[in-house]
C-alpha cells in the first residue's frame, strides 16, 4: 500500500462523507443508501481493520493499538486505503459516460488534517451527512453490538475513549464542514426506518436522487 496520486479523475466521482459518533448508526444507514442510491460504501474503519490483519502489512500492530485506544490512525495510511479502494472500485465498474460514481465514505474524515488532505489530493466532498446522537444512546447500542461484533473496541473502556476522541477531534471536522454549508444533520435516536426517512429527505434536498 502506498499513498500515491489517485488513479482516477475527481470529475468521475461524487463523494459523500458520512460522519457521526461511534454507534450512531452510520453502517446501518449506509446499507440502505447503497441499495437505493447506488453508492459504493467505503468504511474507513473496515479498511483499517482489513489492513490490520493483512499478511505482510507494516501497519498492522500500529492500527491495532490506535483502534483499541480509540485514536485516529495517521492520515496518510487511511487516505491511501480509501483512495486505492475508490480506484479499485472504478476499475471494476467503469463510470458510464455522462454519470459519476457515488462513494459513501463512512467514518471519515475524523480529524481536520484528514479532511484537508483528502480534499486536496483525492477529491472534494459534495455533501457531509451527519448523524447526531446522544452518547447514552450510542453507548447502549455499542455495548449490545459488542456482544457479537468481535470488535476489540466495542467494550466500555474503548467506547469511553472513542467518545472523547469524537468530541475533541472529530466534531471540529463537522463544525468546519457546517460553516462551509455542506452538512446534512439528522437526529439518529429514532428507529432505523425513522432515521432513514430523515436521511433520504436530507440528501434529496441536496440533489442526490435514487439510482
Ligand atoms: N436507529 C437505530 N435504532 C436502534 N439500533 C440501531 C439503530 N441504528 C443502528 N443501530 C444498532 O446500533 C449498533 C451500531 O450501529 P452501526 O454499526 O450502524 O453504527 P456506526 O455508526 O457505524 O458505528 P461505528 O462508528 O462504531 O462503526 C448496531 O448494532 C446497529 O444494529
Ligand atoms: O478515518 C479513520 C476512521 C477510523 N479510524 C480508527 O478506526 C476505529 C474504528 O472506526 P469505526 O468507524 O468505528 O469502524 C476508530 O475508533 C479509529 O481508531 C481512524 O483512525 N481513522
Amino acid at each position: 500500500m502506498s499513498a500515491s496520486t489517485p488513479r482516477f479523475s475527481p470529475e468521475d466521482v461524487t463523494v459523500v462523507f458520512f460522519l457521526g459518533g461511534p454507534g450512531s448508526g452510520k453502517g446501518t444507514q449506509s446499507a440502505n443508501l447503497v441499495k437505493d442510491y447506488g453508492f459504493v460504501h467505503l468504511s474507513a474503519g473496515d479498511l483499517l481493520r482489513a489492513e490490520q490483519v493483512r499478511e505482510g502489512s507494516q501497519y498492522g500492530d500500529m492500527i491495532k493499538t490506535y483502534i483499541r485506544e480509540g485514536k485516529i490512525v495517521p492520515m496518510e495510511v487511511t487516505v491511501a486505503l480509501l483512495s486505492n479502494a475508490m480506484a479499485d472500485s472504478l476499475a471494476a465498474n467503469p463510470v458510464p459516460a455522462g454519470t459519476k460514481a457515488r462513494f459513501l465514505i463512512d467514518g471519515f474524515p475524523r480529524k481536520l488534517d484528514q479532511a484537508v488532505f483528502f480534499e486536496a489530493t483525492v477529491c472534494p466532498s459534495e455533501v457531509v451527512l451527519f448523524l447526531d446522537c446522544p452518547e447514552a444512546v450510542m453507548e447502549t447500542r455499542l455495548l449490545k453490538r459488542g456482544e457479537t461484533s468481535g470488535r476489540d473496541d466495542d467494550n466500555a473502556e474503548s467506547i469511553r475513549k472513542r467518545f472523547r476522541t469524537f468530541v475533541e477531534t472529530s466534531m471540529p471536522v463537522v463544525d468546519d464542514f457546517e460553516q462551509k454549508g455542506k452538512v446534512v444533520k439528522v437526529q439518529a435516536t429514532g428507529s432505523v426506518e425513522e432515521v432513514y426517512a430523515e436521511v433520504r429527505a436530507g440528501i434529496e434536498a441536496r440533489n442526490l436522487h435514487p439510482r
